[in-house]
């Protein structure tokens, strides 16, 4: 059996994490149910920061906070003292209402409207990470209004297919993201960056994809960007001063992940990049990286509760439980595998192996199709490891689910740091028809 982090057994059988009982919690809190070991989260954020600070290199490592985004989740980014991506509007109001300073956010997008550039503007975000031309443009206009100066990364694409699902790849040359490299895109917005006065441009940024489990495609994207910067200091005089490569670090959900330690990630990066900075006689950039599955996927676990049960003969066993694609859409969308125990009854011999189905009305809202498990009776509690990331950030409320409540634990305590929506929270932006006279 595979525990993460501070997960183990207690005297009772129940699965406990960060020192508290998960069947307490799920009986308190209700299923289904996020569960976050914090210590577990501190452990990554430090294994990232401290290989930079053990090679000397200036850094910032800045979580991604679409892998889940909460305002608890950011003050707990800021104790750790990372920085932090923002993808929109609203992961960039979370992080203001969590006082997350805003010169340490790197706000993204492949489509950032007006609205959220100039909400970025107007509080001071670090950096705006330009993806495309039309975003060059709109941002120029908006800052000459303002008379304003935008530090910005370029986006670029490198052309590199990273091993991973399709859905998740983003470096290769057929994406919706960045100016590509290759082509002279790349090159025209840079052109165009550093001839516009609205414009301090910091440096470059790519990022391959992600749930990557080999250093080669983040050498591999370095190489090819050095190699640009070479040809950018010939031609328009310019060295950047960060170098940001983006996140994708793969975690283990299942025995077929193999997934290298953050300081393995960061030290090939390292070293490349300080290969390349010395053979073309620059000085080392800051690197940058985003880290977001890597900092907190297996810190999360998914309590359910377990209720019906059906049989196909001969086929297969359905176990239901409480929640779905609608807490956690990764096995729809990505057929995304998991490995699952009883909360209640962890070591309890297995004695069969069943299909745990989500209650959405969707057959593809099948969250494990084969889990050995304990005969199990309604009632049981099914805990999901590795949840943590792309869990609850992307739950949404189909068939009217409400989304679960999470909890974060650590050293014996536990806190509720989002609540359990409401059926009156479903309905709150609702808006009746208006009364008919003759209906
Ligand atoms: C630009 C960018 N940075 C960082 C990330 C975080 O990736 P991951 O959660 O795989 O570390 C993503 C998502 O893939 C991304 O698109
Ligand atoms: N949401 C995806 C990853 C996308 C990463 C964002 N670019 C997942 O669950 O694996």
């Amino acid at each position: 059996m595979f525990f993460y982090g501070t997960s183990r057994v207690n005297d009772k059988g129940h699965l406990e994490i960060g020192g508290v009982d998960t069947v307490d919690l799920a009986k308190e809190y209700g299923t289904p149910l996020y569960i976050y070991d914090v210590a577990l989260i501190r452990q990554r954020a430090r294994a990232f920061k401290e290989t930079f600070e053990k090679y000397g290199v200036k850094a910032q490592v800045a979580y991604a906070s679409k892998a889940f985004s909460t305002v608890a989740m950011v003050q707990l980014v800021e104790e750790e003292g990372l920085s932090l991506d923002v993808v929109s509007g609203g992961e960039l109001y979370t992080a203001l209402k969590a006082d997350f300073p805003p010169e340490r956010i790197h706000f993204h997008g492949n489509n950032k409207s007006r609205q959220e550039l100039e909400m970025a503007l107007a509080h001071g975000v670090g950096c705006i990470v330009i993806d495309n031309f039309y975003e060059l443009q709109l941002l120029e206009q908006i800052c000459a209004e303002r008379g304003m100066t935008a530090s910005v990364l370029i986006r670029v694409t490198p052309g590199i297919e990273a091993h991973t699902h399709d859905y998740i790849l983003t470096g290769q040359e057929d994406s919706k993201f960045g100016f590509d490299l290759n082509n002279g895109q790349a090159d025209r917005a840079l052109k165009q960056a550093l001839s516009s006065p609205s414009f301090h441009v910091l440096g470059i940024h790519c990022h391959i994809g992600s749930q990557i489990f080999e250093t080669t495609g983040f050498v591999l994207a370095a190489q090819k960007i050095f190699h640009k910067i070479a040809d950018w200091k010939e031609v328009y005089d310019f060295v950047p001063k960060v170098v940001n490569l983006g996140g994708g670090f793969g975690i283990r959900y299942t025995n077929e992940d193999t997934p290298l330690p953050a300081a393995e990630y960061v030290e090939n990066i390292i070293a490349e990049a300080a290969k390349q900075a010395a053979e073309l006689g620059i000085a080392m950039p800051e690197i940058w990286i985003e880290p977001g599955r890597s900092l907190v996927g297996d810190a999360g676990t998914a309590i359910y509760s377990i209720g019906s049960r059906k049989e196909v003969p001969n086929v297969r066993h359905y176990v239901a439980v409480d929640g779905g694609m609608s807490d956690n859409i990764r096995p729809a969308l990505y057929e995304a595998k998991y490995e699952a125990v009883l909360a209640n009854r962890v070591l309890d011999e297995k004695q069969e192996v069943v299909a745990i189905a989500g209650k959405c009305c969707e057959s593809g809202d099948m969250l494990i199709w084969d889990l050995p498990l304990p005969k199990t009776e309604a009632g049981d509690y099914l805990a999901v490891f590795c949840t943590g990331a792309y869990g609850y950030s992307m739950a949404n409320n189909y068939n009217r689910l409400p989304r679960p409540a999470v909890v974060f634990v650590e050293n014996g305590e536990a806190q509720l740091v989002v609540r359990r929506e409401t059926y009156e929270d479903l309905v709150r932006l609702d808006v009746p028809l208006r009364a008919k006279v003759n209906r």
